[in-house]
């Protein structure tokens, strides 16, 4: 009994330090449920979203955010399968996230909207959408391993994110505190700012004489159990230097934990704080002035003891710093063991940016033009152009959920959502209007331009969805969806391409939803666009400039993998082809190919482990969050394979320009004309093949006022088209269409060029530039059917490959890897043989550190090295359990022992980093491990194509 009280009351003052002292679980939760949220101020809200390498704890974490929050009663582990967002079967199972979970954790009166992403690679693309509307993140280190490959990637992606580094599992065995602040500055080329600094049992000593209850705390050491070796280590708590106290935790009980103000704790904890808090302050001033001046004059001269330095003044210097990303607030604890989760919360909402303080929103694009988003003061909220009427949200998710159908994910940039009205797709609409493959484009517009019907809104509440009327400025919402493969289902068409564009009027990821706080709709933003664009506005008109208010789409990524699905019974193709538009809503990343001839379809993904999920999907017939599609009975599943690809060798291009003509009687007379009277030229070239830098520099030469410079496919290393401005112009004046519609069908044609592949072994192109050439471009009349157009320039583009190339002139890419490796020296020359010799890898180095090897050295780099090392000296860096605390970490020379990491681990791990072909690693973890008798860690990377070696290319199948 007295045990129960105690714990409640140790609850209650955890949450005194953070200010939310008056809640208690059960009420709370009662609140939680019935909470109008619709009160919650933008200030209070924050959008995060928690990113790592794989396996570092951000669902075990987030899962404790939502239990010290009170928004879950019981904690739920990834061992047992029961955490709130990995609930997907495969994900149970696997232990792994493998989609982003969103939920909505609430705090009286805030709101913490977290998505807990994925940290394996094969995943990305959930970690590139749910980054792309967040306004911070948390980053997440594993204490023993540091900086991995994977968190450089994800720290890149999130680079325009204000962020707080939390430093997990400092329970475990080989944990490494000082290692990780060292990886942060050297490998993130960032400040950390330590606020809590680790505590270990043998801190403790003598810290409980004055505090008679704590004595049930087993892990404390006191003067009877002192010589117990097995506690020595024991992590249990935090020392904070905002707030100048010690938390101690007991790793068993959630609910324990203990704060000791400076006065109640023992020397050793005293001198820790002490050094601790006067490098925390100078670090501070070191970058602000501002503090400076204030310390200053207010004649500040002890940092620990004088009051005026409240916590309240470092916060605002402390929040102003993050959200500039000039410093990286640092927490550390152990989400497992419950240990340092409250001061996580705190951070969270003392320093991480609301909406209003969030810089760097994604940009709209309206009329050609890039708008920002503004924040109004007076009406508390953010507009665009310059109205608060105008509502706009983006979609950046679609899951299954059983019972609603689908939830389709957005976030509110401006104004508010309502359930039971319409909203319109401004990015579907714009593809629409771009598009000339499809009959029924004026069909689809209207049924676009009419609008989406929103039937009800959710909040997620953990992952319960809460209906909600309406969603505001800053929220993160959901609107159930029929499932698609059900809206398919009940169209009749068998025909490919009818079932691909599926139901035009449903809401993909990236898509922009535009609507008025108007209840006539979003028709009414006639009345608030800029004056010169009210003329003659019917509302088709006015539609269609409205669909240029948007956010800039995802990126595009290239697909190293692909696998062959057959379809073994006819009367099941709409259903399968249902089945993969669903897969690809869920996922945009994964990608497919309809082979008519072959009665094939062709999947592509980012990774094996994808691919092996979605074909698993396909198959199976279970139910609930993932539930398959069942059709394990009519299909062949080939092997996964990476994907080749085919480019011209380096600097070819077509010896001479060709000119554009049209087939004899193959085309009605109208066409004839347009070709006789005017005409243009073009050749093919291929792209540099030297570094990216040099890539890009070649085709911003061709980007200027007279030449237009086009993507064709994928990620900056595919397919240009070079277009001279006065061809798009003078075509499609012509021809009386937009000027995007005369682009979209050049595309469209070196598109399927590109996909019908080169002349060696009919792969897929890449690295292609096409130039049309302008000077003997002319034309004689006014003509105005250019129905054929896309036809006529495919044709012409292929007759100009065969006329002037030979297969010889063309060559096999494929997929190449950055790999990783760390293993004892012992195995490293087994380990490289098996490399070089089976792999076909190069070696690219063998050593102690992989970063601190970075081939690059220009003058940037040793700058901002040498400001990281002054900064480093400001910092307060203990050497845990080993003598003397006043010590700064040698941050560029291996042989030092004050990073943690003794000087035998160096000598026993070694990294090996390595180049090579990705088909050659597809099952090598399994290898690796028997080489080095499970001592390794492996990481891989997809950098990009390169040339496949002759002889395999040779042995290729056409
Ligand atoms: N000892 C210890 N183990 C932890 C801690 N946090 C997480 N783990 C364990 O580490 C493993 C991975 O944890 P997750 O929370 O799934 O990690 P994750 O980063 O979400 O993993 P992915 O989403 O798959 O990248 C699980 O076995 C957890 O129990 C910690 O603080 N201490």
């Amino acid at each position: 009994m007295l045990r129960l009280n105690l714990t409640q009351s140790r609850f209650k003052y955890a949450w005194t330090r953070i200010s939310i002292s008056t809640l208690n679980k059960r009420s709370f939760h009662e609140t939680v449920v019935s909470a109008n949220h619709t009160n919650i101020a933008l200030k209070d809200k924050r959008n995060i979203g928690i990113i790592a390498h794989i396996d570092a704890g951000k669902t075990t974490t987030t899962e404790r955010l939502l239990y010290y929050t009170n928004n879950k009663t019981s904690i739920g582990n990834v061992d047992d399968g029961n955490t709130t967002t990995d609930y997907l079967k495969e994900e149970k199972a696997r232990g792994i996230t493998i989609q982003s979970a969103c939920i909505s954790i609430f705090l009286k009166n805030k709101l913490i909207n977290v998505i807990d992403t994925p940290g394996h690679i094969d995943f990305t693309y959930e970690v590139i959408k749910a980054l792309k509307i967040l306004d911070s993140a948390v980053l997440i280190l594993d204490s023993k391993m540091g900086v991995e490959t994977q968190t450089l990637k994800v720290f890149q992606q999130a680079k325009n994110l204000p962020k707080i580094c939390y430093i997990n599992k400092m329970d475990t065995l080989g944990h490494n505190f000082n290692k990780c602040i060292k990886d942060i500055m050297v490998k993130l080329e960032t400040k950390p700012l330590i606020l809590t600094y680790p505590i270990f049992s043998l801190d403790t000593i003598g810290l409980d004489k004055s505090q008679e209850e704590d004595l049930d705390n087993e892990y404390i050491l006191t003067e009877e159990n002192k010589n117990d070796l097995s506690l020595n280590d024991k992590f249990v708590g935090t020392l904070d230097v905002l707030n100048k106290c010690a938390t101690i935790y007991k790793p068993d009980d959630p609910n324990y934990l203990k704060v000791y103000h400076y006065d109640n704790l023992n020397s050793v904890l005293k001198e820790k704080l002490k050094l601790g808090r006067e490098s925390f302050i100078e670090a501070l001033t070191s970058l602000d002035s501002d503090l400076l001046d204030f310390i200053l004059e207010s004649e500040i001269e002890d940092y620990l003891l004088d009051e005026k330095l409240t916590t309240s003044i470092l916060n605002k210097f402390i929040k102003q710093l993050t959200i500039d990303k000039s410093i990286i607030p640092v927490i550390c604890g152990s989400s497992f063991q419950n240990i340092g989760i409250q001061s996580l919360i705190q951070g969270v909402l003392e320093y991480l940016p609301s909406p209003i303080d969030a810089h760097g929103y994604p940009e709209l694009e309206f009329q050609k033009k890039k708008i920002a988003i503004e924040f109004d003061t007076k009406k508390n909220s953010l507009s665009v152009l310059g109205s608060n009427e105008i509502s706009i949200g983006q979609v950046f998710k679609i899951i299954k959920y059983p019972m609603l159908g689908n939830l389709i994910f957005f976030r509110v940039y401006s104004g508010k959502f309502k359930s039971n009205s319409k909203v319109f797709n401004s990015t579907q609409y714009n593809m629409l209007l771009n598009d000339n493959s499809t009959t029924r484009k004026n069909n689809d517009l209207k049924s676009v331009g009419d609008g989406y019907q929103i039937k009800q809104l959710y909040l997620m509440q953990g992952n319960i969805p809460i209906k909600t009327s309406e969603l505001n400025v800053g929220d993160i919402g959901c609107i159930s969806e029929r499932p698609l493969i059900e809206q398919l289902q009940i169209s009749s068409s068998s025909n490919f391409e009818e079932l691909k564009s599926g139901n035009i009027n449903s809401l993909s990821t990236g898509d922009t939803i535009v609507t008025t706080a108007s209840p006539s709709g979003f028709r009414k933003f006639e009345k608030i666009l800029p004056n010169e664009k009210k003329q003659n506005t019917g509302s088709k008109i006015f539609l269609n400039e409205l669909s240029t208010l948007k956010f800039t789409p995802l990126s595009t990524i290239s697909h190293p993998y692909k696998v062959s699905v057959q379809l073994l019974n006819p009367n099941k193709f709409q259903e399968l082809i249902a089945a993969l538009l669903e897969i690809i809503k869920f996922d945009p990343s994964i990608n497919f190919q309809y082979d008519e001839l072959m009665g094939q379809i062709i999947l592509e993904g980012l990774g094996e482990l994808q691919l092996e999920i979605v074909v698993k999907r396909l198959l199976d017939s279970n139910v609930g969050e993932d539930a398959g599609y069942g059709l394990n009975d009519c299909l062949t599943i080939g092997d996964i394979n990476v994907s080749y690809m085919e480019t011209l060798k380096p600097g070819s291009e077509s010896p001479t320009w060709h000119q554009l003509k049209v087939p004899e009687n193959n085309f009605n007379a109208s066409l004839d004309n347009i070709i006789n009277y005017c005409s243009f030229e073009f050749k093919f070239k291929k792209l540099c093949d030297n570094s990216m830098e040099d890539k890009v520099m070649q085709l911003d030469e061709l980007k200027n006022d007279d030449f237009t410079l086009f993507r064709i496919l994928g990620d900056e290393d595919d397919n240009y088209l070079v277009i001279p401005s006065v061809i798009i112009e003078k075509w499609s004046a012509m021809c009386q269409i937009t000027t995007d519609q005369f682009i979209s069908c050049v595309k469209s044609s070196c598109l399927s060029i590109c996909s019908q592949g080169g002349l060696f072994k009919k792969l897929p192109l890449r690295s292609m530039l096409f130039i049309l050439n302008s000077e003997n471009f002319e034309i004689k009349d006014d003509i105005k059917d250019l129905s054929s157009l896309s036809k006529i320039i495919r044709m012409n583009f292929e007759e100009c490959l065969q006329i002037n190339f030979k297969s010889s002139n063309f060559e096999v890419q494929e997929p190449y890897i950055n790999g990783l490796i760390k293993t004892e020296e012992t195995y490293v020359t087994t380990v490289t043989h098996d490399l070089s010799s089976k792999r076909l890898a190069n070696i690219e180095y063998i050593g102690a550190d992989f970063a601190l090897n970075d081939s690059s050295s220009n003058d940037k780099i040793i700058e901002k090295k040498s400001e990281i090392e002054n900064y480093n000296k400001t910092l307060y860096i203990p050497k845990f359990n080993v003598g003397d605390p006043n010590t700064t970490i040698d941050l560029f020379h291996q042989n030092n022992i004050g990073d943690g990491v003794t000087q035998s681990e160096k000598e026993i791990y070694k990294f090996i980093k390595f180049k090579a072909p990705l088909r050659k690693m597809t099952g090598y973890m399994t290898t690796l491990r028997k080489l080095t008798q499970g001592k390794c860690s492996f990481d891989l990377e997809v950098y990009g194509y390169d040339k496949m070696n002759e002889n395999d290319a040779n042995k290729l199948e056409q």
